[in-house]
């Protein structure tokens, strides 16, 4: 579980390797070069554009780089568990709360299968570590936004998966609930995953998150949070992302 091993040398589950990811060849996140530790709790921090959530799209296979590579250590692709922004979410698919949490068990019982008594009362479980006892006949449409956070991260808890990827899950939602899932995100950590969130709010990452990255369409600073998060970081980042984008087509840099 640990970040090192006996050698003292990191045990990496992810590499960017000069990782260029984009849309129609226009690059967001730009020659990206970081390894992430084996049981590391990691914020991924920068201003709005900077590439944040293009990342994670890029770990989870939805984006295929333009350049570069991502590698993953002893993981396949398959143990990754992600939750989208919730602007992503599509709320008005007509399914209840169980059925929702349900969909984190989708690898053992398949599209179509039924839930044995035993995984039942796993979903159970899951939907009570979340504290939505109560609702699970709810229709998802339903939900207040804090209720359906909670419910998308009993799901990631279903999937029992040693990479979790959360794309700001604490936005718009308020302290209490921020503090229980919060609180969900440190279990993770203490069972050895992985986890990397995509966060707006500086005082929770300090607070909570060990690592950060910060990018700026570039990578800024990566390490341990207390080094990453200085002033002088987030005026680069800030000057980064606000300078004008001069790769109107694949960035060559590099190239050569
Ligand atoms: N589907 C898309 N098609 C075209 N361009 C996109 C798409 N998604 C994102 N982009 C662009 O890629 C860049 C990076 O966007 P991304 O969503 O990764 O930023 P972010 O750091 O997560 O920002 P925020 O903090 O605002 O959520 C932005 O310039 C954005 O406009």
């Amino acid at each position: 579980m640990g970040h090192f091993d006996a050698g003292g040398a990191m045990t990496a589950v992810l590499k960017f390797q000069n990782l260029t990811l984009g849309y129609d060849r226009h690059p967001a996140v730009h020659h990206l070069q970081a390894e992430i530790a084996e049981g590391s709790l990691t914020a991924i921090v920068g201003p709005n554009g900077a590439g944040k959530s293009t990342l994670l799209k890029g770990v989870t296979g939805t984006l295929t780089p333009l350049e570069g590579r991502i590698t993953f250590g002893a993981l396949g692709r398959d143990d990754i568990a992600y939750l989208p922004q919730q602007s992503d979410i599509d709320r008005s698919f007509p399914i209840s709360v169980l059925d929702l949490v349900a969909m984190g068990l989708w690898r053992e019982i398949g599209p179509f299968g039924r839930l044995h008594p035993q995984q039942r009362g796993r979903v159970a479980d899951a939907i009570s570590a979340v504290g939505l006892t109560g609702f699970e006949g709810r229709p998802i449409g339903s939900l207040s936004g804090g209720q359906m956070q909670r419910a998308l991260f009993a799901r990631v808890l279903l999937q029992d998966a040693q990479l979790v990827l959360l794309d700001e899950p604490f936005t718009a939602i308020d302290v209490r609930t921020t503090a229980d899932l919060l609180g969900v995100v440190r279990r993770w950590h203490r069972e050895g995953r992985t986890v990397l969130a995509v966060l707006h709010d500086f005082e929770a990452v300090r607070e909570y998150f060990p690592d950060t990255m910060m990018l700026a369409r570039e990578l800024v600073a990566h390490g341990p949070t207390a080094d990453v998060l200085t002033a002088e970081n987030q005026f680069r980042a800030r000057s980064m992302a606000e300078a004008p984008d001069t790769d109107a087509e694949i960035c060559v840099r590099n190239a050569a």
